[in-house]
């Protein structure tokens, strides 16, 4: 008998067990349980779009991505990494916040992953909208002290108010920095484009000791090497990846709602989490997913993939 049939950890559903339409919509058709007791790594979803500023839609985000990983496999055929052979992995379900109000909303994640985090899970969240990353730094800054950052985005999210309000998608970062939850010299931001309020916006970044690359900075080239030098940055410290699904080009991930010309590539998005592996990676969100569109499910299928390859480089996930 190979190790391989008796399983010591969850296994996804197999596609030749269950038809890949068919069997639980749970991400990547895990078994699901109630809280994070046991657990190595948790998806979670928050079910939320209350804080975006342009079109809606992310409150749908973490069905669509759970539906769409339904074709994913477990190992990782470039890295050969095999999580479901190394950790224990379930779906929690989602966060219940309170769609009518987005500040009780931020509280109710807050207290949610201080929950999650006292099993010693890691959290990989299905968003959702960018907001839910405040509160997340918030309750991983309390059990890891600050923490560094590798964010991928289109926007850097470090706006001052939107529409006179603290709390939006657009102002994560600059909340988390205000608050301390930010090692600001091991922080990177990845992909930044397009139009700004002012032409300093991104210098607000780089004064806070930010790295920031943009994406014309990205365009044609292979991100390994840049990896290599955020490895270095990011040293043995607690890290988490905050992946916002518009910092890819619109032709690969079209459903969104704040979309930006000209972005990454998915084959740069893959070496951007790939070369996380070694890190202390505490926790991962994939956020912006926005279903109405994304006709092709393209998008939600890209996230999905982008949350199995944060999990192939936790802590202790061997290669086979
Ligand atoms: N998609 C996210 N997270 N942010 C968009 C921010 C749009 C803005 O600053 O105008
Ligand atoms: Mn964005
Ligand atoms: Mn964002």
């Amino acid at each position: 008998m190979s190790e391989h049939d008796t399983p010591r950890f969850n296994q996804p559903l197999g596609g030749n067990d269950m038809p890949r339409f068919g069997g639980p919509a749970s991400m990547m058709r895990l078994p699901m349980q109630a809280n994070a007791k046991g657990l190595d790594a948790a998806f979670v979803g928050i079910p939320m779009d209350i804080g975006t500023s342009n079109r809606p839609g992310t409150r749908l985000g973490p069905r669509q991505i759970r539906d769409e990983s339904r074709m994913l496999r477990p190992y990782n055929m470039a890295t050969r990494a095999a999580p479901f052979d190394s950790l224990q992995v379930a779906d929690i379900g989602d966060v219940p916040i309170n769609t009518f109000d987005l500040k009780k909303s931020v509280g109710i994640i807050e207290n949610y992953y201080h929950e999650l985090l006292s099993h010693d899970a890691v959290p990989l969240t299905l968003g959702g909208d960018h907001t839910l990353t405040w509160p997340i730094l918030r309750a991983m800054a309390r059990k890891h002290g600050p923490v560094g950052l590798i964010h991928i985005d289109a926007h850097a999210d470090i706006n001052e108010h939107m529409f006179g309000e603290e709390v939006a998608h657009g102002c994560p970062f600059r909340r988390a920095q205000e608050e301390g939850l930010l090692d600001s010299q091991r922080v990177v931001q990845i992909g930044l484009r397009g139009t700004g309020y002012a032409a300093d916006d991104f210098d607000w970044c780089r004064e806070q000791g930010f790295r920031v690359v943009t994406a014309e900075q990205c365009w044609h080239k292979s991100l390994e090497p840049l990896m290599a030098e955020v490895r270095e940055q990011m040293g043995d410290g607690p890290v988490y990846i905050s992946f916002d699904i518009d910092g890819l080009d619109p032709s690969v991930a079209p459903g969104t709602g704040t979309v930006e010309a000209a972005g990454l590539t998915m084959p740069q998005g893959l070496e951007i989490v790939r070369g996380a592996q070694g890190l202390n990676v505490v926790g991962g969100d994939l956020v912006e997913v926005a279903p109405p569109y994304d006709a092709s499910g393209n998008t939600a299928l890209m996230g999905a993939t982008l949350l199995y390859e944060m999990l192939c480089v936790l802590p202790g996930v061997k290669r086979r």
